[in-house]
């Protein structure tokens, strides 16, 4: 009996945050890291799936670094990041596109879809969405987004499906590039003007100390940040990171939020219960 009682204390709590966020539009970029354990693939497509059950209009934009790793592994062809961008040469870019907009989109896609979810998969080069330079020289077909063109994905949520999006753009010339995931989606955010930016990482939000969990920042105006890049406390992968939160606000998303991709379920804890979890930047 009271097993009963709190599933459906559970569902009730849920009530008014489902009226909140229904209708509004909300991005969330599902790193590589947070898809290494298939447990948690599943719980992040069943989150998404639910989000789209109760109305809200999702667009996710995936990563997939460990995935390319490993086929270039395979493929024995040496790779290297710099400041956190992978050097991506011609037969790197060949394997990028193969894995994320092949291999790692398709899954996304066929997960959600077995699941009763309805989602559609995209790439930058569909309806042109992206349209890229070259970032810098040296980093050979890394992208650099100059234009988006975010109506392939509005015809996708005005027809009930969710986009999911895999980061490879191409310039007007017909090259392809590889563009940082976080980048790509803030951008795409912002393009949007998405009520919510979500990101799903490895760590459980912004640390105040990033070796320890218990210091998680759980609320920051986008205007202390600068403060914690001056004081050290963003550092390595948290820098570009935080910089594509900063971009998306300034191009009108209203609140971002970083969690932890390696919890199960918490995309729904942080939208539909009074336990919010990670950290909300706005
Ligand atoms: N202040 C901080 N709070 C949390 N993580 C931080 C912080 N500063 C640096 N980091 C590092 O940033 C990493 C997250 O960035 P990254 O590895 O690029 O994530 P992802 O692969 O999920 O996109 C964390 O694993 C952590 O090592
Ligand atoms: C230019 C660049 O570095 N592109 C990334 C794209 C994938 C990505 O961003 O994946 P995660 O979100 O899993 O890190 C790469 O080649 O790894």
């Amino acid at each position: 009996m009271r097993f009963n009682d709190d599933k459906a204390k559970m569902l009730i709590e849920m009530l008014p945050y489902i009226e909140k966020h229904s209708g509004k539009t909300m991005v969330i970029k599902y790193g590589g890291n947070a898809m290494k354990n298939e447990r948690l693939k599943e719980s992040v497509m069943e989150d998404i799936i639910l989000m789209s059950y109760v109305g809200i209009n999702i667009v996710v934009v995936h990563g997939g670094g460990p995935e390319i790793n490993k086929m270039l592994d395979r493929l024995k062809i040496q790779s290297e990041f710099i400041n956190g961008l992978r050097y991506t040469d011609e037969d790197t870019m060949e394997v990028v596109e193969m894995v994320l907009a092949g291999k790692v989109n398709k899954e996304l896609v066929l997960k959600i879809n077995e699941r009763g979810g309805k989602a559609v998969g995209l790439c930058g080069i569909d309806g042109n969405m992206l349209i890229c330079e070259p970032t810098q020289e040296d980093l050979g077909y890394v992208g650099k987004i100059v234009e988006i063109n975010p109506q392939i994905i509005k015809d996708n949520l005005d027809a009930g499906y969710i986009s999911m999006i895999a980061t490879v753009g191409a310039d007007r010339e017909g090259n392809i590039y590889n563009i940082n995931g976080d980048i790509a989606a803030s951008a795409i955010a912002g393009a949007l003007k998405a009520e919510k930016y979500i990101l799903l990482t490895d760590v459980p939000g912004l640390l105040e100390e990033p070796s320890m969990d218990e210091s998680l920042i759980s609320h920051v105006y986008k205007e202390d940040l600068p403060i914690l890049f001056e004081n050290g406390v963003i550092t390595g992968g948290m820098i570009p990171k935080i910089n594509s939160c900063i971009e998306a606000l300034n191009q009108g998303v209203k609140k971002v939020h970083i969690l932890d991709g390696r919890v199960r379920h918490s995309i729904i804890t942080e939208l539909f219960t009074d336990a919010g979890v990670g950290t909300l930047i706005d």
